[in-house]
């Protein structure tokens, strides 16, 4: 049985699929080819990341697919229920990249508080005597520990951010539509650790209270964050996104950043990717990476394992 994995999959994922008797297509199809490619060469699971979109044209085109395979948690790139309406599995692999997507909330933290994006950009030249001012300023930072974090979204993503804010020293509250509490558990290296429990606050709250927000809430309708949310903002508030674009007001944004309001961003996704706006791109106080909070080998290999493992349970045990 063939599997198209058309964003990719580790190479954990192609053995356990290979040993489970499967073949691994890994060529990379185009969007518009990938209904025809899949009727071609007889394919029964079509995996896929963020970038090939499995609308219902895909799922109409191909009535000899079985599985539709995301290689990670979010599903705004499928039409889930139209698939499984249609009699399809449709799969995911929602706790395998968690800690992954927290480290890169921290990543963008730090570089914000440093201010690393613009220092990167501005180091001297030979010669350049002007550095000494420009070091100056990259002298104000700021520290994380002590500080208020706010987490919008405490679902596996958030509370993976809730440990390693705690185990800086941060204070944590958080918002969730569907959570009200979680005891997040920080381990230390010498096996010991310390259970902290975390009641859920009005969205409000935490954005009125919080010295940095995070946010870990689905693709929606309509900003989670826009001009009257940044509004009820502290001032110097930092802001760090690496859950969907859209639902952050992007002009919003630029203009609490220009006006003082928020010191920097840290955005992994944008309103239009993969390409962010010019004025995204080029603002001195954002922080930029392409949609990479899964992108490290230890989640890829967890996501192509635990695809495999869903796939054979659910084609060679039927
Ligand atoms: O929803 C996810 O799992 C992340 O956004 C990662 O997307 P990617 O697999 O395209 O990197």
């Amino acid at each position: 049985m063939k599997v198209l994995a058309n964003d990719g999959i580790s190479k954990s994922g192609i053995k356990a699929l290979e040993k489970g008797g499967f073949e691994v297509i890994t060529t990379k199809v185009a969007q518009e080819q990938v209904a025809n490619f899949i009727n071609t060469h007889d394919v029964k699971v079509l995996l896929v990341r963020s970038a090939t979109k499995v609308r219902k044209d895909i799922i109409d085109a191909c009535p000899g697919l079985k599985i539709i395979g995301r290689g990670g948690v979010g599903m705004d790139n499928i039409d889930v229920a139209y698939a499984r309406e249609k009699g399809l599995h449709v799969i995911n692999t929602p706790a395998s990249s968690s800690e992954s997507v927290a480290e890169l909330v921290f990543a963008h933290l730090f570089t914000g508080v440093r201010f690393l994006h613009d220092a990167n950009r501005n180091m001297p030249l030979e010669g350049d005597t002007n550095f000494d001012g420009l070091k100056k300023a990259y002298a104000n930072g700021i520290e994380l520990r002590g500080k208020t974090l706010g987490i919008i979204g405490f679902g596996r993503i958030g509370q993976a951010v809730a440990k390693m804010a705690l185990g800086l020293g941060m204070k944590v509250i958080a918002a969730d539509k569907y959570v009200n509490e979680a005891v997040i558990r920080v381990d230390f290296y010498n096996g010991q650790f310390i259970n902290v429990e975390i009641v859920t606050e009005s969205l409000e709250d935490v954005i009125k209270h919080s010295d940095f927000i995070t946010l870990h809430v689905p693709a929606q309708d309509g900003y989670v964050l826009d001009k009257e949310e940044f509004q009820l903002m502290k001032e110097n508030v930092g802001i760090v996104n690496c859950a969907r674009g859209g639902v952050i007001n992007e002009v919003a944004l630029i203009e609490a950043l220009d006006n003082e309001k928020v010191l920097f961003a840290g955005l992994d996704v944008f309103e239009n990717e993969p390409n962010p706006e010019i004025q995204i791109l080029m603002h001195p106080k954002i922080s930029l990476t392409p949609h990479i909070g899964a992108a490290t080998l230890e989640a890829q290999d967890r996501i192509g394992t635990e695809l495999a493992e869903q796939i054979i349970s659910l084609l060679k045990n039927n």
